[in-house]
C-alpha cells in the first residue's frame, strides 16, 4: 500500500509538534526516521496510526484520505505497530499472542516457522528473551497482514549483540512482507544500513527524506551533516566544481541549491589522509585519539582555527601533541556549504 503525507500537522495543546511534514513511501520501501530526543518521531508514528489527532495536511493511506476533518480510527486502517517494550499479552502464550483475535492460523503458523518461534509457540512471554520477545511482537505484527508498518525503536531494550542480530531479521521479514515500514531509530548507523530512505527530523520539521548514501553523502543542511555523524567543516573557496582549502583541493559540489564562493567543506574522517610532520610542518596537531579496534580516530586542531576528525588504520599510532600533514582525498565531490 502507499502511504503518502502531505502537509501534516500535529500540535498537543496549543504547542505544535509536527510541522510541514511530506514524504511518500511504496512497494516494500523502509524509512527510518531519525533526530534528537523529543524532535516529534513518535508523535508522527502516533498520527499515522490514528492515536493522536492531527491538526492539518492529510495522509492519504492506499485508498483512504485521512485528514483533519475526516478521522479512520486505528483498527481501520490496517497498520501493525513494534514498540520498545514489545507490549505482548502476559496471560496469553506465543501462539495466542501471534494469533490474537485472528480466524486464519496460516500466517500465524508462517510467521512463527519464519521467525524461529514454533518451539516456543506454548511458552509465555515471561519466559523469553528480549530478542524472542521482540520476534514474537513482529511475527504478531506481521501475521495480521498489515498495509504499512510502525517501528518504534525496536531494538532499544536489546542489548547490543543481539541489536545487529535482530535488525537484520526484521529487516528481512519486512522485506519478505513486502510493505512499506516507518522505523523509528536513535541510531544512526541503523539508520544509514537498513533503510531505503532516511529520514531525518529536527525539532518537528524533515530536514531531509532521501535514500541513506544521499543523506550521508549530500546532506541538505548542516544539521543534517551533523546529525549523520562524525561532520568536520574545512573553511575554503568554491568555483568550477571545486573547492581550494588548507588541507588541499578536492572535487565539491554545493549543498541544495545554494551559491557561494567562500564556502565551508564538509569532510568526512574517510576523507582525510594524515602523515606525522616535524615540529615546524603541517596544518595542525593532534588533540586526542580513539583507538577502535581495526582503526583510530584522531582529532586534529588546524593551525588556521577549527578541527578535524581523521580515521586511520589502526598501525598508524599517534600521541597528542603530534604535528601532522593532513590532505583531502576524495575522488566523489564533496559537499560544500554558504561559509557560516
Ligand atoms: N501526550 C503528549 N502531550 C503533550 N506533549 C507531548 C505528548 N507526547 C509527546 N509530547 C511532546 O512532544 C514532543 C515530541 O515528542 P515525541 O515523543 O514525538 O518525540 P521523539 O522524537 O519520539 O522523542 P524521543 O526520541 O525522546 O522518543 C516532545 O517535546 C514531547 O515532550
Amino acid at each position: 500500500m502507499k502511504l503518502e503525507v502531505r502537509d501534516l500537522g500535529v500540535s498537543y495543546g496549543a504547542t505544535p509538534v509536527v510541522r510541514d511534514l511530506n514524504f511518500t513511501l511504496d512497494g516494500d520501501d523502509i524509512l527510518m526516521l531519525v533526530g534528537p530526543t523529543g524532535c516529534g518521531k513518535t508523535t508522527i508514528l502516533q498520527a499515522v496510526a490514528g492515536l493522536v489527532p492531527i491538526e492539518c495536511g492529510q495522509i492519504q493511506l492506499g485508498d483512504r484520505r485521512i485528514g483533519a476533518a475526516d478521522h479512520v480510527p486505528p483498527e481501520k486502517r490496517h497498520i501493525g505497530m513494534v514498540f520498545q517494550d514489545f507490549a505482548l499479552f502476559p496471560h496469553l502464550s506465543v501462539a495466542q499472542n501471534v494469533g490474537f483475535r485472528l480466524s486464519n492460523q496460516a500466517p500465524v503458523n508462517h510467521w512463527l516457522n519464519r521467525l524461529g518461534l514454533e518451539p516456543l509457540r506454548e511458552a509465555r512471554p515471561e519466559r523469553l528473551s528480549g530478542g524472542q520477545k521482540q520476534r514474537v511482537a513482529l511475527a504478531r505484527a506481521l501475521a495480521h497482514e498489515p498495509s504499512l508498518m510502525l517501528l518504534d525503536e525496536p531494538l532499544s531494550s536489546l542489548d547490543a549483540s543481539l541489536k545487529d542480530v535482530v535488525r537484520w531479521e526484521i529487516r528481512d521479514a519486512l522485506k519478505e512482507a513486502g510493505v512499506p515500514a516507518i522505523w523509528v531509530t536513535h541510531d544512526q548507523a541503523e539508520a544509514l544500513s537498513v533503510g531505503d530512505q532516511v529520514g531525518v527530523l529536527n525539532a518537528g520539521r524533515l530536514q531531509q527524506v532521501a535514500p541513506p548514501e544521499h543523506c550521508f553523502g549530500r546532506p541538505a543542511n548542516r544539521f543534517v551533516a551533523g546529525f549523520l555523524g562524525e561532520a568536520s567543516f574545512v573553511p575554503g573557496q568554491f568555483g568550477g566544481g571545486v573547492a581550494k582549502t588548507a588541507l588541499g583541493s578536492a572535487p565539491a559540489m554545493m549543498a541544495d541549491s545554494d551559491v557561494a564562493t567562500e564556502v565551508d567543506l564538509l569532510v568526512r574522517p574517510d576523507d582525510l589522509e594524515l602523515t606525522q610532520a616535524s615540529a615546524s610542518q603541517g596544518q595542525g596537531e593532534i588533540s586526542w585519539s580513539r583507538y577502535e579496534g581495526g582503526t583510530r580516530l584522531y582529532r586534529v586542531a588546524l593551525d588556521e582555527g577549527g578541527s578535524v576528525r581523521v580515521r586511520v588504520n589502526h598501525e598508524q599510532s599517534l600521541s597528542p601533541g603530534q604535528r601532522v600533514v593532513l590532505r583531502i582525498n576524495a575522488t566523489e565531490p564533496l559537499t560544500a556549504f554558504p561559509r557560516a
